[in-house]
């Protein structure tokens, strides 16, 4: 039974492990860049990092070959995907998930007549039985699973709808709904799952994933390189790994196509110096305005005297504006800077965000990138002078 379209099945291959060197070739020989997100995605419980309960909990009901319906939930690029992934491989094999397992995360998958249809006719349909001697190697319980990503997106009457699915077949059919937002999942189906908070990444775990990555793919990192990924993706380790393989093929660090050939980089072949993902790199990559250009903003709106605080102020906002830096960026570096300042009381920080939320609306709003900025930053910096 083909019920993985395409995607899911290049998706699934990937997790399997089963996306071999020769399918990674395109037919004129040359290699296709693989995402490195999809190449070093848990291919096992185990390889899933920093979410140790949850990994704790689900491999004891692998031992046990049972599954209750489960709500996955937490920030994206947590491992939500990967885990589930992982843990129906080790359930059923490779070879068995094809025929019990269901994927389910597009877009246009949401809505009611999905639930009714596609779910509905995979929850109800009769099991196939793995081939002879299968059960020795996978557990194989009989019992298919669905995994519904993305389950905040569904509509309110395709949830309602699901909840009727689940309780039907849940004999022959387990759930597994992903989410960022468990509170936009209705109670009566939330109730119905066992539920698993995914956290962000940790910086250690972070640093580890991404400091292995890049050492199989033989990628030279200048210091601070990593913590500016880290600092980037802000706990979104997809993210992360995304931007460290951008970085790469930038600066043409990777060994090979810049999909990564693996097996560690060979000094003699490599210029360390020209090729090594830099802090800037990154930077550039994530869209992040350099830590200097934020502080010499907030410097040039440091209580001065009266008239050189706008001149000081205009000129550092026209330079930023004119290297393209957008508002919406600047406003949030600057929101971090001012609420990370220990120099600036949290009274006036009070009064600092307020301005923060009046000119995001404003900016929501349609108002001038420009003149928005200019004046966020003047009226900071008023409040910051005690006015
Ligand atoms: N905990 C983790 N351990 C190892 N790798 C991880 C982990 N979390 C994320 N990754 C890496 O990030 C990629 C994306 O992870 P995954 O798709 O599982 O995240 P997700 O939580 O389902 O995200 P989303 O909510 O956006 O769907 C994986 O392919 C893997 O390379």
């Amino acid at each position: 039974m083909a019920n993985f379209f395409d995607l899911k099945a290049r998706k699934a291959a990937a997790a399997n492990g089963t996306a071999s060197s020769s399918a990674e070739k395109k037919d004129d020989g040359h290699a296709r860049v693989q995402p490195w997100v999809e190449k070093y995605r848990p291919k096992t419980l185990s390889d899933v990092t920093a979410q140790d309960h949850t990994v704790t909990v689900l491999q004891r009901t692998l031992q046990a070959s049972n599954l209750p319906h489960m709500l996955f939930y937490g920030p994206p690029g947590t491992g939500k995907t990967s885990t589930i992934l992982a843990l129906a491989k080790e359930l059923f094999g490779p070879e068995m998930m094809r025929s019990r397992v269901l994927e389910l995360n597009a877009s246009d998958e949401r809505g009611i007549s999905i639930v009714r249809e596609k779910v509905k006719d995979f929850a109800r349909a009769q099991l196939t039985n793995p081939p002879a001697g299968y059960k020795s190697r996978y557990p194989c319980p009989p019992f298919k699973l669905i995994i519904l990503d993305e389950a905040d997106s569904m509509t309110q009457d395709a949830q309602s709808a699901l909840r009727r699915t689940m309780e039907t077949y849940s004999k022959i059919t387990r759930f597994c709904l992903i989410c960022n937002y468990v509170t936009r999942i209705i109670d009566p189906l939330a109730s119905r799952c066992s539920k698993f908070r995914f956290k962000s990444l940790d910086q250690g775990n972070a640093r580890r994933r991404l400091e292995d990555i890049a050492r199989l793919e033989g990628v030279p990192l200048e210091e601070g390189a990593v913590d500016a990924m880290i600092r980037c993706s802000e706990g979104d380790l997809r993210k992360a790994i995304t931007f460290l393989q951008s970085a790469a093929r930038l600066v043409g660090a990777s060994n090979g196509d810049g999909g990564g050939g693996g097996g560690g980089a060979d000094p003699d072949k490599m210029d360390v110096d020209k090729r090594a993902v830099t802090v800037r790199v990154v930077e550039e990559i994530a869209g992040v305005i350099p830590d200097a250009t934020i502080q010499k903003l907030l410097q040039a709106m440091r209580p001065r005297a009266a008239g050189e605080t706008y001149q000081a102020i205009a000129k550092v906002v026209e330079e930023m504006v004119a290297d393209g830096w957008s508002a919406g960026q600047t406003m949030t570096q600057l929101h971090r800077a001012v609420v990370y300042d220990e120099t600036i009381p949290d009274a006036q920080k009070n009064r600092i965000v307020m301005v923060f939320s009046e000119i995001d609306k404003r900016l929501v709003d349609g108002a001038d990138e420009h003149l928005s900025i200019l004046d966020l930053a003047l009226r900071v910096s008023g409040i910051m002078a005690g006015r």
